[in-house]
């Protein structure tokens, strides 16, 4: 672990008129670990995601990446200097391909400038082949490479799940926040989906901080746990530390979840 945390969550917070959503948060995450933010519904849990990248502006704390204040960057600043996400409810363009779906994240982050696309000098076309291959290196880590000029809408929904990750991933980021990935995928889905999150955490070096409802996904493959209940934080560690901790009990009691203790 590196002296200065990749991620610095110090106190931070938001109020949406007299409801607090998130209050007095902090959190640390270094470089290369994965991080589970758990709670039941309505905990606060994607709002802190839209605080992280951009989406809300905390009105406390601060959130800092490599030291770097956040606070108040638009969302696309935040992308830049290296945080990416996927949403609880997947936004693809549904329209696009599913290779340009890729693209678009190399578009937002793209060095050559807009006058010489509209022109089209020689350093669009060489920009655009370049991004096509690094686009379609992503679609095969994810098995998508075979759909790639399907519409995204046209994919099963598992896959456009993984979609959204490679578009994510492709945007390059040090930080990878991913919103329930397995919502909604079935058994062998989730396990294939938690085996590649594995893979590319490890090839790319990657950070990654995931909301998930799947406690045993959750406990199986995260080292720490982040718990927050009614916008506030009650508990954070490791996950057998989390599985017996009387606060995180309490706050899922009445809520569907197992935990396996096995
Ligand atoms: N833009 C907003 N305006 C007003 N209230 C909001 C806004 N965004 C979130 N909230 C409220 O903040 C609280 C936390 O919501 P949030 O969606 O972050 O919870 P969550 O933990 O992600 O829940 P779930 O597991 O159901 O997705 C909820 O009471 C929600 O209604």
């Amino acid at each position: 672990m590196g002296k200065t945390p990749l991620l610095q969550v110090q106190a931070a917070g938001i109020q949406f008129g007299g409801l607090k959503a998130v209050s007095g948060f902090s959190m640390e995450i270094h470089q290369g670990e994965l991080v589970g933010l758990i709670g039941p519904n309505g905990a606060g849990k994607t709002t802190s995601f839209n605080l992280l990248t951009g989406v809300y502006v905390p009105t406390e704390g601060e959130i800092l990446l490599e030291g770097k204040r956040l606070n108040g960057l638009p969302p696309y600043k935040v992308t830049r200097l290296g945080i990416s996400r996927t949403f609880q409810n997947i936004r693809l363009f549904n329209e696009l391909s599913v290779l340009d779906n890729v693209k678009v994240a190399y578009h937002s982050l793209a060095k050559h400038s807009i006058i010489s696309s509209i022109l089209r000098l020689p350093s669009h076309f060489s920009g655009e082949k370049e991004m096509e291959e690094k686009s379609l290196e992503f679609l095969k880590i994810f098995q998508l490479d075979k759909f790639k000029d399907e519409k995204a809408k046209n994919l099963p929904y598992g896959q456009q799940r993984r979609l959204e990750i490679a578009r994510a991933l492709a945007a390059g980021p040090k930080l990878l926040l991913l919103d329930e990935p397995a919502a909604g995928m079935n058994p062998q889905e989730t396990h294939d989906l938690m085996e590649l999150i594995a893979f590319i955490r490890k090839q790319f070096n990657l950070t990654i901080l995931l909301i998930e409802h799947d406690m045993n996904l959750v406990m199986g493959i995260c080292e720490r746990i982040y718990v927050l209940d009614h916008g506030q934080l009650i508990a954070k560690g490791t996950p057998e530390e989390i599985r017996n901790h009387p606060k995180v009990i309490e706050a899922y009691l009445g809520e569907e979840v197992t935990i396996d203790h096995a």
